[in-house]
């Protein structure tokens, strides 16, 4: 028996803080907006900057619900109208309490931060210990390197199980979402682990 999509999901986005070329915002935008309008609830860094402020506008514009789990180090840069604000000791507790809180992971263009998270994410699946959707949303091609040395691990046996079983990847915000839709609902039921 196929379990009926929920209504809402709460999805982690893991994105770049940084102040980036429309390349990227708009798409980031885009996606938020699908998020916003879908009724879901964006559970994200908490950071009002750069892709990270992108992501948390979108998803408010289109309605839906924003909750931040920062670091107290970051503190002051957490976005004040969040639904809510958790902050954690250190950037181990916030990444952990991050993918605690999620149905899904979903990782955006972004720098070191951002593929420190992926590959935690990554990893804990490698493990069994995560078993919640990861989808990489390969915009304008960012990720094509990172894929490529992913795809070589695949083929070369660098990994225990099959890359496709990782991670999917995706080129447009409505592909994760429609991705979202069938694999969140069919982990209904299963053990969960959220944590590192
Ligand atoms: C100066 C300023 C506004 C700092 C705020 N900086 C940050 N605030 C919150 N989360 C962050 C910050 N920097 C990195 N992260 C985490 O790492 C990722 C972004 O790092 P990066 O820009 O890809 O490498 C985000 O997914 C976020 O969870």
């Amino acid at each position: 028996m196929t379990a009926a999509a929920p209504s809402s999901m709460k999805i982690c986005v893991f994105l770049s803080a940084n102040d980036l070329d429309e390349r990227y915002t708009g798409p980031t935008r885009e996606f938020a907006e699908l998020v916003g309008r879908g009724g879901h609830t964006l559970v994200w860094g908490g950071s009002d900057a750069g892709l990270m402020k992108v992501v948390a506008d979108g998803v408010r514009a289109g309605g839906g619900r924003l909750a931040g789990f920062s670091v107290d180090f970051l503190r002051q840069f957490a976005r004040d109208d969040a639904d809510e604000m958790t902050y954690a000791k250190d950037l181990a507790e916030r990444k952990a309490l991050l993918l605690a809180a999620a149905d899904a992971v979903v990782v955006l263009a972004g720098g070191l931060g951002t593929l420190d998270e992926a590959t935690e994410a990554l990893e804990l699946r490698k493990h069994g210990l995560f078993d919640k959707p990861v989808v990489l949303l390969n915009t304008a091609g960012f990720y094509d390197g990172l894929i490529l040395q992913l795809r070589r691990m695949d083929e070369e046996g660098f990994l225990p199980v099959p890359l496709a079983d990782l991670v999917f990847i995706a080129d447009t915000g409505a592909d994760v979402l429609a991705h979202l839709e069938k694999a969140v609902p069919a982990r209904t039921g299963a053990a969960v682990s959220g944590q590192a």
